[in-house]
């Protein structure tokens, strides 16, 4: 017999990243990039609906929605039970089989890593099962500095990388961008780091690249799998917004504009689409802090009833307010 096993456990990628880094991005770029893997994607979000699914390329494909909390405590569970769902799939356990060689993980942007790569150890079948490949933390070049500053998450996502993807390099000075790297190697000196634009790197920097390291994470944190549950900030909320009525295109631009002078810097970020009178197009809209988007997008497929919904994630949000202004926006 040979003396080399290999492993035949499913290799597992962790994308993580502050809100609005560029995880979807990079989702989206993997999903489309050819590169003969079959992916299962399990995507996480803070709200209490998703939105990304709208958001992530061929969303009808093997994609697991984890909602109304956050993958690294309410809903580890959920986890668990998705991947315990998709070992069986692909072993061929249940009566379903689902044909995937990897797991792509997208994390909330909320989320500590560290609890989540917990499970991987932690839950004998999990870990008979998946293997933990590479936990891959984005960074958005401009907003990094204000988030590492204020938010445990966000040094947690640094800390516990393996890749560090320094990502939006177009929005801020070669200088700036230095000065990022070294604030982020004196946080993780042992994380591979790259420079990326629109999230885009090449993929065998990321998966299936064996990286990461118990021993060394046990160093960086002893307690890591004796962890509890991660305790998010009370004071991050999110606010879901729903209207089945066509928008009126001025007044929503209205309510944008006040929005971010009067409460840009609490809302960390927002994502959706809207459904505007006279538009063929869904319109994507989403944004950052005052860092904000919109465009047309695909028009509404027949079986889709057009909708706009979106939502909103920051800090002492005020709900009242969001819910006056966004019903004030429908069109006459
Ligand atoms: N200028 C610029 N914008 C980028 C880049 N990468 C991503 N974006 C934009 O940044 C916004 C947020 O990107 P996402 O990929 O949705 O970020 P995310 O980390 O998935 O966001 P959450 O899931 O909400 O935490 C989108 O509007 C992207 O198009 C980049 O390199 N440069």
């Amino acid at each position: 017999m040979s003396a080399i096993q290999t492993d035949s456990r499913i290799p597992v990628s962790v994308l993580t990243g502050f809100l609005g880094a560029g995880k979807t991005t990079l989702l989206n770029y993997i999903l489309t990039a050819n590169h003969g893997h079959k992916i299962a994607v399990i995507v996480n979000e803070f709200g209490e609906v998703g939105i990304d699914n709208q958001l992530v390329v061929g969303a009808d494909e093997e994609i697991f929605e984890m909602n109304n909390g956050c993958i690294c405590c309410t809903v580890r569970s959920d986890l668990i039970r998705i991947l315990g769902d998709l070992a069986d799939a692909k072993f061929g356990r249940g009566n379903r089989k689902v044909d995937f060689d990897r797991v792509v993980i997208e994390t909330t942007g909320l989320a500590d890593p560290a609890p989540v790569a917990q499970t991987f150890f932690v839950d004998p079948d999990i870990a008979e099962s998946f293997k933990l490949d590479t936990i891959v933390t984005l960074v958005d070049a401009k907003h990094a500095d204000q988030h590492l500053d204020e938010g445990h998450e966000a040094q947690e996502q640094v800390a516990f990388a393996d890749v560090l993807l320094l990502n939006k390099t177009d929005l801020v000075s070669d200088e700036d961008v230095q000065k990022l790297e070294r604030r982020l190697r004196s946080m993780n000196s042992a994380a591979k780091l790259y420079r990326t634009q629109q999230s885009q790197i090449e993929l065998q920097h990321i998966l299936g690249i064996n990286a990461f390291d118990l021993d060394k994470k046990l160093e960086i944190e002893p307690g890591f799998l004796e962890e509890e549950a991660h305790e998010h900030d009370d004071e991050v909320a999110s606010i879901f917004l729903r209207e089945t009525k066509p928008l009126d295109l001025e007044k929503v631009e209205r309510f944008i504009n006040e929005w971010l002078v009067d409460h840009g810097t609490d809302t960390f970020r927002y994502k959706g689409v809207l459904h505007i009178k006279g538009v063929k197009k869904r319109v994507v809209f989403q944004g950052i802090h005052v860092l904000f988007s919109s465009y047309p997008d695909r028009d509404w497929k027949p079986s889709e009833v057009p909708v706009s919904e979106f939502v909103v994630i920051g800090r002492n949000l005020d709900e009242d307010w969001f819910r006056q202004q966004f019903a004030s926006c429908v069109a006459s």
